[in-house]
């Protein structure tokens, strides 16, 4: 396990390959969920990219850190932890929140940032009523009691299976996220907007989503890559919020095919 002290922060981290050696991806997680969530998918990358995992603020091991955070907080740590990898012109790669703190990171940090890849996220996530109501079920009752309505979002009808272990242990993984962490997250989502700034992104993108995705839902993260100069928009059936978790294959198969048809740093 790896440990870095950023922004008064203390940061989990993980880097597989040498960053040095070949070309660097970097995996942002989404909300309630830690870095783990990307394993099978960088089980089939490892070997010809270098892998940056990391636990974003609040989240997993991270700390929560100081509270309020936006997501121009979650950007500026991941620039402090790529800054001590002395990682340039990596692939970024974000799930939802993950997406927004890709696009900050972008805007304030370009060297950093080669191409983007934008899984099941958007120029702007929800509406302040929406977060607003789910900040105060958790303010009220906990993350408990929004499991279920959040786990119908996450995943399709044939994952929610109770039999399915996996299933149980993404539930597991979500009520055991701090809860501090979690709201903070809420807020610094329900802040962000990129509308504007995502039409200037200048790197290769693609944006990605799972057809029965309920939380960044496909015609949205349409618009978002309608919104990004020369991105592309991939559709993954059969699958819901958290594609690494239920169609990593598929989701793999994106990314390769998109990283053999670009250079980091290239325009779109
Ligand atoms: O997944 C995220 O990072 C934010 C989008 C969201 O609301 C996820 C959920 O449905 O809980």
């Amino acid at each position: 396990m790896q440990f870095a002290r950023i922004n008064d922060v203390t940061i989990h981290y993980q880097v597989i390959g040498a960053p040095a050696d070949r070309p660097v991806i970097v995996f942002i997680n989404s909300l309630g969920t830690d870095f783990r969530i990307w394993r099978d998918v960088v089980v089939r990358l490892a070997g010809d990219y270098a892998i940056v995992l990391y636990d974003k603020r609040g989240h997993g091991l991270s700390d929560v850190g100081q509270l309020p955070s936006s997501i121009e907080d979650h950007a500026t740590d991941l620039a402090g932890l790529l800054d001590l990898l002395s990682v340039k012109n990596a692939v970024i790669c974000g799930l939802s929140v993950g997406g927004l703190i890709a696009q900050s990171l972008t805007q304030r940090r370009p060297d950093l940032v080669g191409a983007l890849i934008l899984c099941d996220t958007a120029h702007k996530i929800g509406t302040a009523e929406s977060w607003n109501a789910r900040i105060a079920a958790v303010e009220d009752k906990g993350i408990g009691s929004i499991v279920d309505a959040v786990m119908e979002r996450w995943f399709t009808p044939a994952f929610r299976r109770p039999e399915n272990t996996a299933y149980s242990g993404y539930c597991n993984m979500l009520t055991r996220q701090p809860v501090e962490g979690y709201l903070a997250a809420c807020e610094a989502i329900r802040d962000a907007d990129f509308t504007e700034a995502a039409k200037s992104i200048a790197v290769p993108s693609i944006c990605i989503v799972g057809d029965q995705d309920g939380s960044t839902p496909p015609d949205l993260v349409l618009s978002t890559a309608r919104l990004i100069p020369g991105a592309r928009y991939e559709v993954i059936r059969d699958c819901a919020h958290i594609p690494c978790v239920e169609q990593p294959e598929a989701l793999t198969a994106i990314i390769r095919a998109f990283l053999t048809s670009i250079s980091p740093g290239d325009s779109p």
